[in-house]
């Protein structure tokens, strides 16, 4: 590998890799960039050496050095290596093919999604871009002028670009640049043109990008999550620039052990996978859902501490059902129906072995937004012989139940003393219930069975009820209670009077006035959280929620809400959201060297997470503490994942560390800048 220097150390958000070989080879595959390992040499040395490109007869590209370059000794010796005697030092140039990573970032090679199929498997590029390949044409035409947008991010270049030359002390830099960004930031109107500015930053000073979430969490996280991740899929066709990412599409059959060598990471310890076809409450979004697994994992890192180089956002591109993408000419994905049954089945298992081949058992891999019907199949298949997790059943459950846990506190009474009512039940409805479940058992040593029973679910044929067994998909037949059969959500409510009210269809505005009034004419503090996201998605807005249960709700949602003012009083409402579980989840489980996920361990994160609702949360209605102490927060979860891990024993690094918070807090990333020799 070639050490960075000059402009190629600005343009590596981390940094590329090239194959090198020695100079003396003289002909080389092209496209080539030639590079010194120092700049110790002597006066006249430049960075970039002079070539001339020529062919041979057989048609294979001869480089040669310009003979008007030479300093002395003609075209041999051009810079005098040859003859230099032992005193004199000389520049180690050496000449390398661009390829794979490093290649999509060289802007003078760059094609972007032009690289053909051959080229893409000749050049290491294979799984680094979308699978679709598309004429220059197609690519100018796409180049449309984006609003005011576009001024704003070559700003932002501008700023980070004219800060690192600035003769600043490290800290003082840092903190001018960040005020700067945040000011420019600020001046978008739309959310989208926030959410791509981020991205440029990432892109361009990845240490940078993470000082400005870290310490901007609270109005960064709607940036760079939900809801505005969101409609970046949606658009990702229109806004992508450069690919984030490894895509393995049906393409790639057969090939994905090598598509995985193509990244330029070697020690991965976070893998979020998506196969776009539930994407929030958005529906399938194909290859688009890319944007998913890539926010998933800067929060992995801003929130929970895990190097940004040990994460790998992966999307599995079997096709889409969309029809709106599949007649899109700009679409990045497949242009075919989703592959089902044997064919997909056999390409997520050749992935599942080939990321346990390349990165050893203790990588953990992350489902997300994965249809209900693949994704509680996957969690069973995989969860006995790979360190899995899927965030939306089993991040969204700890979440919800920490949440529940906090509420207790406000309203009173035990879990079991509660009645629950959900509307959707899905991979975030039914493992919600079933954690909630879990935990009333061993609060109350009562079978499991017995304490389903407390716990009712409404799908979109009505109330969940025995006499539709035969009809239900597996993972909703152990919510069908004796009852006659109900419709609608609201004769749910008034036939079985729940005390908390959970919205996970991932359908909006289905808590109407009269749900919520219901809810509230049965409770003196109904509990309503409304899951669904982005906020279009949410089942009823904050608002609604404190204005028609008279400000009487515990609420919280998926998405965040801004403080609503009612009747003089301000109410502030917690975000129900997987990112406050899974950063500290994962890294109780990397520092812990796990090699299997237990329920127990999202029963011990539920509780560390509860734990962290100070008085003052609560004095506030608040039932979620802050994002703003998230580090902390997930330095708590992953301890106490960690501990429930060697208590397990399910943990392989060993021997224990004494004090598991502050051993979290030592394993995490910081984005401060370090110093260059
Ligand atoms: O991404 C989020 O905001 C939460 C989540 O997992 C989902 O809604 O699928
Ligand atoms: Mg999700």
């Amino acid at each position: 590998m070639i050490s960075l220097n000059g402009s190629s150390f600005l343009n590596n958000s981390r940094y590329g890799v090239s194959k090198s070989i020695p100079q003396s080879h003289g002909r080389v595959q092209a496209p080539m960039v030639v590079s010194a390992s120092s700049s110790n040499g002597r006066p006249g040395d430049r960075n970039v050496a002079v070539l001339k490109e020529s062919t041979k007869r057989d048609g294979s590209p001869v480089i040669e050095v310009d003979p008007k370059s030479t300093v002395a000794g003609g075209v041999e010796d051009v810079y005098g290596e040859d003859q230099a005697t032992e005193d004199q030092s000389v520049t180690p140039w050496s000449v390398s093919v661009a390829s794979g990573y490093s290649l999509l970032r060289d802007p003078h090679h760059n094609k972007g999604l032009a690289f053909s199929e051959k080229e893409r498997d000749a050049h290491y590029l294979r799984g680094l871009l979308p699978p679709v390949v598309v004429p220059q044409q197609l690519q100018v035409i796409k180049k449309k002028p984006q609003p005011s947008g576009h001024l704003i991010c070559a700003f932002i270049i501008f700023l980070i670009l004219e800060e690192t030359t600035n003769d600043l002390s490290i800290v003082m830099l840092f903190t001018k640049q960040i005020k700067k960004l945040m000011h420019t930031i600020r001046q978008y109107q739309v959310p989208l043109q926030k959410y791509m500015a981020m991205m440029d930053i990432q892109e361009m000073n990845e240490r940078l990008f993470y000082k400005l979430l870290m310490q901007n969490v609270e109005e960064l996280l709607p940036v760079v999550y939900t809801p505005t991740v969101g409609e970046a899929c949606q658009k990702y066709g229109s806004i992508f620039r450069r690919p984030q990412g490894l895509f393995i599409s049906l393409k790639e059959k057969g090939k994905i052990l090598e598509v995985l060598k193509n990244w330029p990471q070697r020690k991965i310890q976070v893998i979020v996978v998506t196969d776009g076809e539930r994407i929030l409450g958005l529906g399938d979004l194909g290859c688009q859902g890319m944007g998913i697994p890539v926010g998933k994992l800067s929060l992995y890192t801003a929130l929970g501490g895990i190097r940004p180089s040990a994460c790998l956002p992966i999307t599995i591109d079997v096709g889409t059902n969309n029809e709106k993408l599949l007649n899109d000419e700009f679409y990045i994905g497949l242009r075919q129906k989703r592959a089902t049954g044997q064919e997909y089945a056999e390409l997520l298992h050749e992935f599942m072995t080939a990321v346990k081949q390349n990165y050893g058992e203790k990588v953990l891999i992350q489902f997300e937004d994965f249809a209900n019907h693949n994704a509680f199949d996957l969690l069973e298949k995989y969860g006995t012989t790979h360190l899995v997790f899927n965030d939306d059943i089993q991040g969204t459950a700890s979440v919800v139940l920490a949440g529940l846990m906090a509420a207790l506190k406000l309203v009173g009474g035990t879990l079991a003393e509660h009645k629950f009512l959900f509307l959707g039940a899905g991979e975030a409805g039914t493992g919600i219930a079933e954690l909630i479940a879990l935990e009333m058992s061993k609060q109350t040593e009562a079978p499991l069975e017995q304490s389903r029973q407390r716990i009712w679910l409404v799908d979109s044929k009505g109330l969940i009820v025995r006499s539709r067994m035969e009809s239900l998909q597996h993972f909703k037949k152990p919510w069908a209670h004796e009852h006659e059969p109900v419709k609608t959500l609201i004769d749910a409510i008034k036939a079985i009077k729940p005390t908390v009210l959970i919205g996970s269809s991932g359908v909006g505005r289905t808590f109407t006035k009269e749900v919520i009034e219901a809810m509230a004419s049965l409770n003196e503090k109904p509990i309503v959280l409304a899951l669904s996201n982005p906020t279009s998605q949410s089942e009823c807005t904050a608002e609604e929620a404190y204005t028609w249960s008279q400000g009487r709700a515990i609420f919280a949602s998926g998405s965040p809400f801004s403080p609503v003012e009612y009747e003089g009083k301000v109410y502030l409402s917690g975000q129900a959201n997987n990112a406050y579980i899974f950063p500290g989840f994962g890294l109780g489980l990397i520092i812990s060297g796990a090699i299997r996920v237990h329920d127990d361990m999202l029963l011990a994160a539920s509780e560390a997470l509860a734990a962290q609702v100070t008085p003052e949360n609560f004095d506030e209605g608040l039932i979620y503490p802050p994002f703003t102490n998230i580090r902390k927060i997930s330095a708590h979860i992953a301890a106490s994942v960690a501990a429930k891990a060697y208590e397990l024993g399910l943990a392989t690094h060993l021997p224990r560390p004494q004090n598991l918070v502050a051993y979290a807090e030592s394993c995490m990333y910081s984005p401060n800048y370090q110093n260059y020799r």
